[in-house]
């Protein structure tokens, strides 16, 4: 069974593609913004851990800017500022400064800092804390550092600090330690259910400690997809299985297979994913062709409106979406556009065979309703209506071919078709009628 659609108007055309253009650009400019977001890791433990310890020797081995919340706080206590004698009494009485006092010196201090990767050290203490980071600074933590000590290792370390603080005495370290479990432990957490916390054992020497932690940092090279540049400075000896990772990296940040460079069309070195091989090609050989559609009952009805919901019918009202005869379409369905599959305007045109998607068995075969989600409006716009529609003049038939295999329970064409587009295909005047040959 085949169906030609053809497009009528072609200024409408022109200002859909203009429409798709703006989205497209819009999502790599997403896709830009994300990859310079900065990689934010928290570092948690009681008082007297060695958060502070160990986050000078990451800072300096992997290069992160250290921010210590409780340093910028005393910076601010000494700084003489209007906020100075309340932050004093409060860190003296161990409990948490208002968290808009302390995020805001660390949106600051991330600002200023020239770095991309930080370790936010003894910060989120509360609730309140994460929220307020999320809320003004409008990023999560990328990983989340907890170093667990038992209470008596902590307060020993703390009376040996030996840095006159106002809070490293018996009477704050006790408030401390209940402020800790009270409110720490649920940020604590609150990011383990999101699995973002490594949980480092922090007995030990401070080297034995810093061993447990230097993997972890190692590991967030390949974070999330992102290759980030993290290097060990100093020598170590894994440094030559670093050092073929690095020539890697570069290799691939040199070519066109890096994951950063030429995401956007006409990238450098003429990368366009459109000159790409198409990626949604099957790649198991193809299963043979469903069996022919039983004969169709005749149906004189007129050519049904296509009714879009407002606001898409602002500005001028769909055109008709012709439909033949109501059409038993029994499953599975295959969809095959006849035109390569191509997002932007290829710089040199490439003839493909038909790419058939196959819309993926084990189809629903219960509910009509629950087939029509699957042929959404976004799987037509993405394989077939968008690709057509930007590829420039369209070829004299393209088609849409919708074969299936032996009936199970009938579904209209026309609800398998409207259904769709109906639900919020962004389309503004664009003129298509779906033809029988
Ligand atoms: N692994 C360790 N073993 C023994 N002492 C340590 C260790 N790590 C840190 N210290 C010491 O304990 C004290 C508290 O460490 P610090 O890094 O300031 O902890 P935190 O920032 O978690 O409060 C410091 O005097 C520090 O030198
Ligand atoms: N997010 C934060 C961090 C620290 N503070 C206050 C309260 C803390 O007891 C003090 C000292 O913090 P700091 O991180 O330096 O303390 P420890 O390194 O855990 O001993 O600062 C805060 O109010 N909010």
């Amino acid at each position: 069974m085949k169906y030609r659609i053809t497009r009528t108007k072609v200024p409408n055309v022109l200002r859909f593609m203009a429409f798709f253009k703006t989205v497209i650009a819009k999502l790599a400019t997403e896709a830009t913004s994300n990859r310079c977001n900065p990689f934010i890791t928290f570092v948690l433990g009681g008082p007297g851990s060695g958060k502070g310890t160990q986050c000078v020797k990451i800072a300096e081995t992997f290069r992160f800017a250290h921010l210590s919340a409780g340093d910028l706080l005393r910076e601010e206590m000494s700084s003489n500022s209007e906020n100075g004698t309340m932050i004093h009494d409060i860190i003296k009485d161990g409990k948490i400064v208002p968290s808009e006092i302390t995020v805001n010196l660390l949106r600051k201090a991330i600002h200023s800092s020239g770095n991309h990767k930080f370790l936010i050290d003894g910060f989120p203490r509360n609730e309140e804390n994460r929220i307020a980071f999320e809320r003004i600074v409008g990023v999560e933590p990328d990983i989340v550092l907890f170093f667990d000590c038992p209470e008596e290792e902590m307060v020993k370390r703390v009376l040996n600090r030996n840095q006159g603080r106002v809070d490293d005495n018996i009477d704050t370290i006790k408030k401390r330690l209940e402020v800790f479990k009270k409110l720490n432990l649920p940020v604590i957490d609150y990011y383990s259910a999101k699995g973002k916390v490594c949980k480092i054992n922090a007995v030990g020497t401070v080297n034995e400690v810093f061993e447990k932690v230097k993997p972890v940092l190692a590991a967030l090279r390949y974070c999330e997809g992102r290759i980030l540049d993290i290097h060990e400075s100093s020598s170590s000896s894994s440094s030559s299985a670093a050092a073929a990772v690095d020539a890697a990296t570069r290799y691939h940040n040199r070519t066109k297979h890096s994951l950063t460079r030429g995401a956007t069309p006409g990238g450098p070195r003429g990368l366009d994913w459109a000159n790409q091989p198409n990626p949604f090609l099957p790649s198991s050989p193809p299963s043979p062709p469903p069996p022919p559609l039983s004969p169709e009952p005749h149906d004189d009805s007129p050519p049904l409106p296509l009714r879009l919901p407002p606001p898409f019918l602002r500005r001028s009202p769909f055109s008709r979406l012709h439909l033949p005869p109501p059409l038993r379409l029994p499953l599975p369905l295959r969809l095959e556009v006849h035109r390569p599959l191509h997002l932007v305007p290829p710089r040199q045109p490439v003839q493909r065979q038909p790419s058939p998607h196959r819309v993926p068995p084990p189809f629903p075969t219960s509910s009509p309703l629950a087939t029509t989600t699957l042929l959404s409006s976004s799987f037509l716009f993405l394989f077939f209506l968008g690709p057509l529609l930007t590829q420039g003049p369209l070829p004299r038939a393209p088609r849409l071919d919708i074969s299936a295999g032996p009936p199970p329970p009938p579904i209209s064409a026309r609800r398998l078709l409207l259904h769709p587009l109906a639900g919020g295909l962004e389309v503004r005047r664009a003129c298509l009628s779906i033809l029988q040959p």
